[in-house]
């Protein structure tokens, strides 16, 4: 058993609940992207997957195994929360090879870690002067002492610059390739976009939509069809398409059949076609939609 099992995971807070009867999987091989909006439920849902929080119902696998009952846990997840709790006056080196000792890692990882992370020119700098990108860069290497299989990271592109960003993607990618299950929080859908391969969407503590993010964005394709027809046409694609929505009186909004389709179906019909226009959504738009549905419905 590899990768994240959440299984009907309940967190109350007095009258707040901030995680309620959420189930979802995170596989290896994959960075997944844990989202939803500020205060819906992400932090306390990365917590409870390592003990931080202790869970009103339900539960959280790791590997198959509660975080408890792992026999060294960071050695199976590495966890990153909070990009400023450093000792200032640490270098980053002191401050890895603490956590080293810590942990019982040999000290030669601490040295291995600051050059992957890029922080090799950096060691002996006192933390304390450290910009956003560096803090970040270190407490990654610091998730990372213990070569684990499993990365948990809370909001890891805060305050990045865009070439901090770029480089967070390609070093998550790469772990993901060797195998490894990433699964990181986010409410910046735009960045998620480009970094994701799996996307698991949440609001008020419960869950949305978990899943291929090709496919969520794959299923929110329409097209936009304007014919003078219209009325005629919408009953001939809707024995075809998922969704076909009256957008204006000449106007339709198709789910599930591409352009030309629908421009075959219309011609078979002799029906008139004045425009088609395929609509790639963005994440914002689809999370957007999700959360209006369910508010809705
Ligand atoms: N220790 C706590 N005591 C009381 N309420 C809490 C506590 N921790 C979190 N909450 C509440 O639980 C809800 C979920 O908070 P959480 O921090 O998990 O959300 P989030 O999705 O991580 O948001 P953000 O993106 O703002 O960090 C919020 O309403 C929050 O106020």
């Amino acid at each position: 058993m590899t990768g994240i099992e959440v299984r009907n995971l309940t967190k109350r807070y007095g009258p707040i609940t901030a995680v309620d009867t959420l189930s979802f999987t995170v596989r290896p091989g994959a960075v997944t992207a844990f989202l939803g909006p500020n205060g819906a439920g992400k932090t306390t849902t990365l917590r409870m997957m390592i003990d931080h929080v202790a869970p009103t119902s339900g539960s959280v696998t790791i590997c198959g195994r509660r975080y408890r009952d792992l026999p060294r846990p960071t050695t199976v997840v590495g966890a990153v929360f909070d990009a400023s709790a450093f000792h200032p006056h640490h270098s980053a080196r002191d401050h890895l090879r603490i956590y080293a000792a810590m942990g019982g890692f040999p000290d030669g990882r601490v040295q291995e870690l600051l050059t992957l992370l890029g922080l090799a020119d950096a060691a002996e700098r006192r933390t304390g002067g450290f910009s956003t990108g560096m803090r970040q860069r270190l407490n990654l290497a610091t998730a990372l002492l213990g070569d684990p299989r499993v990365l948990l990271l809370d909001e890891p592109s805060n305050g990045l610059d865009p070439e901090g960003t770029a480089w967070l993607r390609s070093f998550l990618r790469d772990l993901a390739d060797d195998g490894r299950t990433i699964l990181i929080s986010s409410h910046v859908l735009s960045e998620v976009q480009q970094i994701a391969d799996d996307v698991v969407v949440i609001r008020q503590g419960r869950l949305l939509t978990a899943g291929p993010l090709h496919e969520l964005t794959g299923t929110a394709q329409a097209v936009l069809v304007r014919s003078p027809d219209s009325a005629e046409l919408s009953r001939i694609l809707m024995r075809h398409a998922q969704a076909v929505r009256a957008d204006g009186p000449d106007e339709l909004r198709v789910r599930g059949l591409d352009a030309a389709r629908i421009a075959d179906l219309a011609a078979g019909q002799g029906l008139r076609i004045h425009g088609l226009t395929s609509e790639h959504p963005s994440l914002e738009q689809i999370f957007l939609d999700l959360a209006g549905e369910r508010t809705n419905g």
